[in-house]
């Protein structure tokens, strides 16, 4: 199928107010993404929402941008205007990129951004940044779409991208957030909103899929592939097979990321391709969920009926689709066997790289200060125990925290959790000796624990409590949840309701991908 260029009938009819004055670091008259070329993407304005209102701003990002607290508030910079999609800071050509993706493990042909659109970059003390909205009209990759997001999937995503990067998962972020009260037609009729985001990048496997498959377009993608290690893997500037090179560490990035997302009990819910970061960072939050009881067989997607991004399924499903893009690249080495070979090969650091960062975060996460033989084995019973008895999976880590190796301890802040109770005090004997052979100090390793537990995580009660006030016009508890979960570490005693169990019925919340 041939790419929509920027004829295509589904851009803007209005062209939008350039602002001059804009915050520091804006890039003007040059884009990274945009001197790909127009196979890459089509250039188009936002479709404006209507009588748009600040729902939240996220002072972390904007300081990771090197911008002044109060940059949505500078008139000059009519912060407001751009986020709703009525004006553009001058010079950024605002554009949609076009990938392609498997969707739920099928070839889904041409996707691209429907309803995100590249406003350009910012040189920031962070190195240079990416900053797209979501949810800012129709694209020639609507297809079918409104090309709207709403208010309830766009809470969730701007609060979830902020507790990510707060949690030290890489992460896009979320610069801020606008209201709309433009009708967006759904199960039922919600409103819209609009959410910046921020990143070095926005490139999914998806993209390099597209010039594979949809394109068919051999020289498009070895572009792609110079173009992203120009500026996203400098380190591998002269590598003898790029594509090789680049696989490889994208597979390190992958696992990295999965490692993340498992010790802190993440389902990400839609691990399609086109959802799937070139820079290893959660990129789409759509139906996520946090673990509240632990099971490996958790689906958080109620739109994945057949659990293939069930949380266990999670590190397979990566390294499936990290073969997905092996087949990408694979017209750039030769169609060779001794291609798919190399290719193939770029792949194997993931199989040990996952499951060694997973055990090193679950080793930090039981406060094991040294690596020993039987290690695995120990977290493995532990998360064996947790899943019989559906403990929670962050409080039960959190109150493992305060565990005593004293002789004679009870340790009935965590025993009490389980309801096996001698299955547990089997195990924490066992966890006893252990901690006891390598000299852990009980008080130290609390703190240790603690810095690797989080005590607070956006559990879909929490993110529903804040949407359902927001839906009524009152962003307070979508503020406050944003200022609690920027300190997930931190025993915030004052914000202990955040950090309880999850009241009956929260597993009824329906999650899917309905956004
Ligand atoms: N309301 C919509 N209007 C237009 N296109 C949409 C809409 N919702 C989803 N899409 C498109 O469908 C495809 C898959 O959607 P998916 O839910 O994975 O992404 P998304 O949530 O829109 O965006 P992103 O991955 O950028 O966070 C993408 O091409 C996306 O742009
Ligand atoms: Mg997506």
């Amino acid at each position: 199928m041939m790419a929509p260029t920027a004829s295509s009938p589904a851009a803007a009819p209005e062209p939008p107010t350039v602002v001059d004055d804009a915050p520091p670091g804006v890039v003007h008259d040059r884009h990274r993404f945009a001197s790909l070329g127009e196979r890459f993407s089509t250039r188009l304005a936002g479709m404006p929402v209507p009588q748009a209102h600040w729902v939240a701003v996220s002072d972390d990002c904007a300081e990771l941008l090197g911008w002044p607290a109060d940059w949505w508030q500078r008139p000059e910079w009519r912060a407001l205007d751009v986020l709703r999609g009525a004006a553009a800071w001058s010079g950024m050509p605002t554009l949609a990129t076009v990938y392609s993706g498997h969707q739920f493990g099928v070839w889904a042909g041409q996707l691209g951004d429907g309803r995100a659109l590249l406003l350009g970059d910012v040189q920031t003390p962070a190195g240079p940044m990416e900053l797209q909205l979501k949810g800012a009209g129709r694209t020639p990759y609507s297809r079918m779409g409104d090309g709207r997001a709403v208010l309830r999937s766009t809470v969730r995503e701007f609060l979830c991208s902020e507790a990510m990067a707060a949690l030290g998962v890489p992460t896009t972020r979320a610069l801020g957030m606008v209201g709309s009260p433009l009708p967006v037609r759904r199960e039922t009729v919600e409103t819209a909103a609009v959410v910046a985001r921020v990143a070095p990048s926005f490139l999914r496997f998806g993209h390099f899929e597209h010039f594979a498959h949809t394109a068919a377009d051999v020289e498009a993608l070895r572009r792609l592939v110079d173009f992203t290690i120009e500026h996203h893997f400098p380190e591998l500037a002269g590598a003898p097979v790029p594509a090789v090179a680049l696989l490889e560490q994208v597979a390190l990035r992958t696992a990295a990321l999965v490692a993340h997302w498992q010790a802190v009990g993440f389902c990400h819910g839609v691990m399609n391709t086109d959802n799937l970061s070139i820079l290893g960072l959660t990129i789409d939050y759509g139906p996520f969920g946090f673990l509240d009881a632990y099971d490996p067989g958790h689906i958080c997607n109620h739109s994945d009926d057949r659990g293939r991004y069930a949380y266990g399924r999670q590190p397979n499903v990566a390294f499936w689709n990290l073969h997905a893009l092996a087949q990408a690249l694979l017209p750039l080495v030769g169609r060779t066997d001794e291609a798919t070979e190399q290719l193939l090969e770029a792949l194997e650091p993931y199989r040990s790289a996952l499951p060694l960062a997973l055990l090193q975060r679950m080793r930090a996460k039981v406060g094991l200060a040294t690596e020993q033989e039987g290690d695995a084995a120990l977290i493995e019973a532990l998360l064996d125990r947790m899943a019989a008895d559906r403990a929670d999976f962050t409080i039960t880590f959190r109150r493992l925290s305060q565990f005593s190796t004293a002789p004679g301890a009870a340790n009935e802040a965590v025993r009490d959790l389980f309801i096996d109770r001698e299955a547990f005090d089997a195990w924490a004997q066992r966890y006893a000796e252990r901690l006891r052979a390598e000299g852990s100090d009980d008080a130290q390793r609390a703190l240790r624990m603690n810095a690797a537990n989080p005590k607070f995580v956006l559990r879909n009660h929490l993110a529903q409590n804040a949407i359902e006030a927001a839906q009524q016009g009152d962003f307070s508890e979508v503020r406050q949840l944003l200022k609690v979960l920027r300190h997930p570490f931190d025993e915030q005693p004052e914000h202990a309701r955040y950090a309880g169990f999850p009241p009956e019925g929260s597993h009824l919340i329906e999650v899917s991908c309905s956004s």
